[in-house]
């Protein structure tokens, strides 16, 4: 049965809330995995959740005081991990649900590892860069008692980079009184980053397409790819798919979108982006993200933000394949529809896989003191990433799911499982 497109606000608010939403995947994916109620209502919510206010001292002297969050979804496997997000839309709602896509990722990969994940309600793009570094410093001392490199392992998510990381860990560091490296990943690599962790999330996200376009039967070399978002996974991934021979026909950032039907110079975008993930502002013949998302094509890759393929525009999509790079982009409406239409659809806590393994492979160099070539790391990253493809794609098949409420059965069995062996459940 086709899903009717939402009528109105009350439908649209709890077809977006990406909280409701995952709790309801989670709770079909124990009911089939025969798993009782009390461990849903354990997994139903992150275990900790911190909210903390942040005074910093702006440049013109002022005070301001930020919000911000970090959840800790599930430690029974192991620390929590997941990414520290800047953006003026965060909410306690959307850090919680990215707390449990994290530890479904963690599973679904096999880490050592819960899911954890922070932000801050504010706009870096409107703050110096010594404001950004008091804000930075300000948040790990406000979650310190919490976070730690045994505990909770901070890492890059929308709008931080590498510069954050570093200065949040020599803010750690202070505290701490030792160098610290493996309180946070993304760092730069001459503080203990990995080889390969800024371009991980999009490696992964190419390794699950060419899987992906092997099950449907298209050669990636000559295939129309169309990429939302133009920032961290967004940018590389253009470039990783022109490399590969595919023709990038669409690209956009929060501003609009940029479209060629012979294939975009991404080459020349790269060079002219911004640390933001920003280049259509420089051109005038744009399109919007909502034309973008409905450009013919072979490939669609949301890489930007939640609730962007919605009941709205999931009968218009074009693409015979869809991968989340970015988290939370497809509602579960769209799921459906997509699924029904036959277009395969590769969920975030799959697709998005990569970023945190090759954070994984830093804090383990960073607890060895000894690091590995970038060979090395896409090697390892390159057949971690292929086993859990070809796992959810058969457990989809077999058990004749979806490929979202899949990848969830995989994510949620080891946390499950950890937590009843400690007794909790
Ligand atoms: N950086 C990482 O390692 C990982 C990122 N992700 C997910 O990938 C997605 C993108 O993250 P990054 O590339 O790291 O962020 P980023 O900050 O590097 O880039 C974000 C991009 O999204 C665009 N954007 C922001 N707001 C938008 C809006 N309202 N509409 C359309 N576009 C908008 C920005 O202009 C920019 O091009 C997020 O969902 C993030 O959670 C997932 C796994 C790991
Ligand atoms: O690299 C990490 O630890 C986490 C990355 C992240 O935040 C994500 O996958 O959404």
């Amino acid at each position: 049965m086709v899903a009717e497109k939402g009528t109105d606000h009350t439908n649209q608010e709890q077809e977006y809330d990406v909280l409701k939403s995952t709790q309801t995947v989670i709770h079909k994916a124990l009911d089939k995995l025969g798993y009782p109620e009390e461990v849903y209502e354990l997994l139903k919510e992150p275990l900790r959740l911190l909210t903390v206010k942040i005074p910093v001292r702006m440049d013109d002297g002022s005070v301001k005081i930020f919000t911000g969050y970090r959840a800790q979804h599930n430690d029974a496997v192991g620390p929590t991990k997941g990414g520290i997000r800047f953006h003026p839309d965060v909410t306690e709602k959307e850090v919680k649900a990215l707390s449990i896509w994290m530890s479904l990722k963690c599973g679904i990969v096999d880490l050592p590892y819960g899911g954890g994940k922070g932000g801050i309600v504010c706009d870096p793009r409107n703050m110096s860069f010594r404001e950004l570094e008091r804000l930075s410093r300000g948040y790990v001392r406000a979650i310190s008692q919490i976070v730690g490199p045994t505990k909770d392992i901070p890492a890059p998510d929308v709008f931080t980079n590498s510069q954050i990381m570093a200065w949040m860990m020599d803010e750690y560091s202070r505290m701490d009184e030792f160098n610290s490296p493996g309180f946070i990943t993304g760092k730069p690599l001459v503080l203990g980053g990995s080889h390969g962790r800024d371009s991980a999330t999009a490696k992964g996200v190419t390794i699950v397409i060419h899987e992906a376009a092997k099950k449907r039967g298209i050669d990636v070399k000559g295939a129309r790819v169309v990429v939302q978002g133009f920032g961290n996974a967004g940018s590389y991934l253009a470039k990783f798919m022109h490399d590969a021979g595919a023709k990038v026909v669409g690209i956009s950032d929060a501003y609009g979108a940029l479209y060629d039907p012979d294939g975009l110079d991404i080459d020349y975008l790269l060079d002219r982006r911004d640390s933001f993930g920003t280049v259509t502002k420089l051109f005038k013949n744009t399109i919007t993200n909502k034309e973008l998302l409905e450009l013919e094509c072979d490939i669609l890759v949301p890489a930007a933000i939640e609730n962007q393929i919605t009941e709205d525009n999931a009968h218009d999509i074009k693409a015979k394949i869809v991968v989340e790079a970015a988290n939370g982009p497809t509602t579960m409406g769209a799921t459906q529809i997509l699924t029904e239409r036959g277009i395969l659809l590769v969920p975030d806590v799959l697709a998005s896989s990569g970023g945190v393994t090759v954070s994984y492979f830093e804090w383990v160099q960073n607890n060895q003191g000894y690091y590995w070539s970038e060979e090395e790391v896409e090697e390892k990253l390159e057949k971690i990433l292929i086993k859990a493809f070809n796992n959810i794609y058969d457990t989809a098949q077999t058990r004749r799911v979806d490929m979202r409420l899949a990848a969830y059965m995989v994510g949620v069995r080891k946390m499950a499982e950890a937590s009843r062996f400690r007794g909790w459940i």
